[in-house]
């Protein structure tokens, strides 16, 4: 048989399944013809840098891979929100744009189900209604800023989308927007402004306040708070900072002192608030916090709208203990025409620009579209929102790991008797690396996926593993064992073995003594291989379909089984007998290139000496 190797030059992530392995876009360049009868198995060379597919004999992954090399669809990305150019550009290399403005909830629940990721803004809600409406397609959102909570993270994951965003490049002007906005509303210059231009020349009613020698509370002290520290310290103002989840070096680097919440309210003269809006910081500045503030305290929000109570603060500013506010973000955007809040005399506004200055959005627009390309490929972006990040290095050393992953889940549950309701798996690692050091997330997802997906419709990937377990109910539990390095070549993975408690099996001998559904598996040359059902040693490559016998062990049974299968024109790609002891029980592990006809399997049942028999598709 003619061996054709294939190269391709992608990040072996893009070729893996664990993010779409529906629908990777892999362009192949053969090395010769004959491909579709081939059988392709994917090895990543010793650089990392690609993977070599070696071709025998006909494979469903290999054929799938196929099919998406040969379709010239370039993956649709819908754009909903101004993006510069230099990040639509990078998109066009590789995918469709459409950029669509604007749109109302309903037009873009029209539009999604013919796109495979979408770019937004803070202006554009996606809601759970957005995922129900994609229909499955929708891989990826791009947030192209920091803030999510215009994404339902919780239904991403569900319908398995990954959500990623651009967390870095923004942030210079959002803390230069807060300095900004800091010490316009110190000097009311909006308002000296507005009056100016109204034909008034009111010097003594806009004398603002001094900033130096103030106390500035950084309330968030993340990316964008720690540059507002920065910048505020060289107004000469005294910072603090509160923020119970940012690391002490960052503060003791600035020179800031991280204080508890209610001493950083209690002695700041002016607040800016950095946090995220989530359900605990929703609403943390409202009557109760507004009073225990200092008289005439300044605050100013860039962060988001739903950290402040509005209606609280419209009354902390009638009643004189809130002095005055500058607010770029609001509860709803655009706000309310006649909103008390905005049309407050001493409260300055600005329409969500924390972001908007040129070098931001080109910053922004390339960091999200390079990573949206990415995801598309199939790589697990660096800045991945709902999903465990894998460092690529970790990826490309697991690669067919993850194939051996999600090949045992398959098998094992195909070996569990109709009725017997799974309720937990078990996954057993060995390794020559310390377990503490397996990272062992895409390889649990994988086999869940092997596990659900055959039994259900459910689309399984890295980003919906854990949840889609969940759901089902299946508890899944890892135990990783230390193995010395003896054979493993310091390989991360020596085996991994799939077992399913407390079900009955289609095929006895697949289960343990002590009652389990067992496989176990290694990767020989860059290969799967199946190397245990139950409690009998096996050695075969897993690809193709494979039928397992246990038979008596005596002559002749190969040469049986194999006359039967060749008489059917039923190629065999491996075979692997294991055995108990001599003379007792064996079990065979066949390799088929195509499907038995019921018939052919019928007759292999019928051979005196086998006692069983199933048929399991990989
Ligand atoms: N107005 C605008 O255009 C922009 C607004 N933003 C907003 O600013 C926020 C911060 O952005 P980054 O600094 O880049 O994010 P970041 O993630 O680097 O910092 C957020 C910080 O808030 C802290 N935090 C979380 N819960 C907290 C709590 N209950 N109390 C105090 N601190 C808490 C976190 O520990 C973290 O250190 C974003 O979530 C976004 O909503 C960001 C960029 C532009
Ligand atoms: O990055 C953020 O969190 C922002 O708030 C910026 O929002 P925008 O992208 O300008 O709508």
């Amino acid at each position: 048989m003619a061996i054709t190797k294939a190269f391709f030059s992608l990040n072996p992530a893009s070729c893996h399944p664990s993010l779409h392995p529906r629908s990777p876009t892999v362009h192949l360049h053969l090395a010769s013809s004959g491909a579709p009868s081939c059988h392709l198995s994917v090895r990543v060379t010793s650089d990392s840098k690609s993977m070599v597919l070696t071709a025998e004999k006909p494979s469903e992954s290999g054929l799938e891979v196929l099919h998406n090399a040969t379709s010239d669809s370039k993956p649709t990305v819908l754009i909903a929100e101004k993006l510069s150019e230099s990040g639509l550009e990078l998109l066009r290399n590789t995918t469709s744009v459409d950029c669509s403005y604007g749109l109302s909830p309903d037009q873009l629940a029209a539009k999604i189900s013919s796109c495979d990721a979408l770019i937004v803004r803070s202006g554009t809600k996606v809601s759970r209604e957005v995922f129900e409406a994609a229909k499955g397609r929708l891989r990826v959102v791009g947030r192209a800023g920091v803030g999510i909570d215009n994404v339902d993270l919780h239904a991403a994951t569900e319908f398995g989308c990954l959500v990623v965003n651009a967390p870095t490049a923004n942030t210079i002007a959002a803390a230069e927007h807060g300095i900004a906005l800091l010490t316009a509303m110190a000097r009311n210059v909006a308002q000296a402004d507005a009056s100016v231009k109204a034909g008034k020349w009111e010097r003594s009613k806009y004398v603002g306040v001094s900033l130096v020698g103030k106390t500035l509370a950084v309330m968030g002290f993340g990316k964008v708070g720690s540059e507002v520290a920065r910048r505020a310290k060289g107004l000469g103002m005294h910072v603090i900072a509160h923020d119970p989840y940012a690391p002490a070096e960052r503060a003791h680097a600035l020179s800031v002192e991280l204080v508890s919440f209610d001493d950083a309210i209690a002695t700041a003269d002016f607040i800016s608030l950095h946090m995220p809006l989530t359900a605990t910081t929703e609403k943390m500045f409202n009557d109760e916090t507004f009073a225990r503030m200092k008289k005439g305290v300044r605050i100013i929000n860039v962060a988001r709208g739903g950290v402040i109570d509005e209606d609280a603060l419209v009354r902390a500013l009638d009643n004189g203990q809130v002095a005055q506010a500058a607010l770029d973000v609001f509860v709803k955007e655009p706000p309310p025409k006649d909103s008390k809040l905005v049309q407050h005399e001493r409260v300055t506004v600005t329409p969500h620009l924390g972001a908007s200055t040129v070098e931001a959005q080109e910053g922004v627009a390339i960091e999200i579209a390079e990573a949206v390309v990415g995801a598309l490929n199939g790589e697990l972006a660096a800045t991945a929102v709902n999903a465990p990040m894998v460092p690529a290095e970790v990826l490309s050393e697991l690669a067919p790991y993850v194939i051996l992953a999600e090949k045992l889940g398959r098998l094992a549950v195909q070996l569990v008797a109709g009725g017997s309701g799974i309720k937990g798996v078990k996954v057993v690692y060995t390794s020559s690396q310390d377990p503490d050091d397996l990272d062992t997330r895409l390889l649990r997802a994988m086999v869940t996926k092997g596990i659900v997906e055959p039994i259900s419709d459910s689309f399984v990937n890295l980003v919906n593993a854990d949840f889609i377990a969940k759901q089902r109910g299946l508890h899944f539990a890892e135990e990783r064992i230390k193995q010395e390095l003896n054979g493993s070549n310091g390989s991360p993975v020596s085996s991994i073995q799939v077992q399913i408690p407390h079900v009955g099996s289609l095929f006895a001998s697949a289960v343990s003594d002590a009652g389990f559904i067992q496989v176990e598996g290694k990767v020989r040359d860059g290969i799967p291989h199946l190397t245990r059902i139950g409690s009998f040693a096996v050695d075969v490559s897993l690809e193709g379909n494979l039928i397992l016998c246990r038979q008596v062990d005596q002559p002749g049974m190969i040469g049986k089984v194999g006359s039967i299968l060749a008489s059917q024109n039923v190629n065999v790609s491996f075979m692997s007998v294991g055995r108990t002891y001599r003379g007792k029980q064996a079990i065979m592990a066949i390799g088929v290139d195509e499907e038995p006809s019921k018939e052919t399997l019928e007759k292999i049942g019928n051979i005196q000496a086998i006692e069983e028999f199933v048929f399991l598709k990989l």
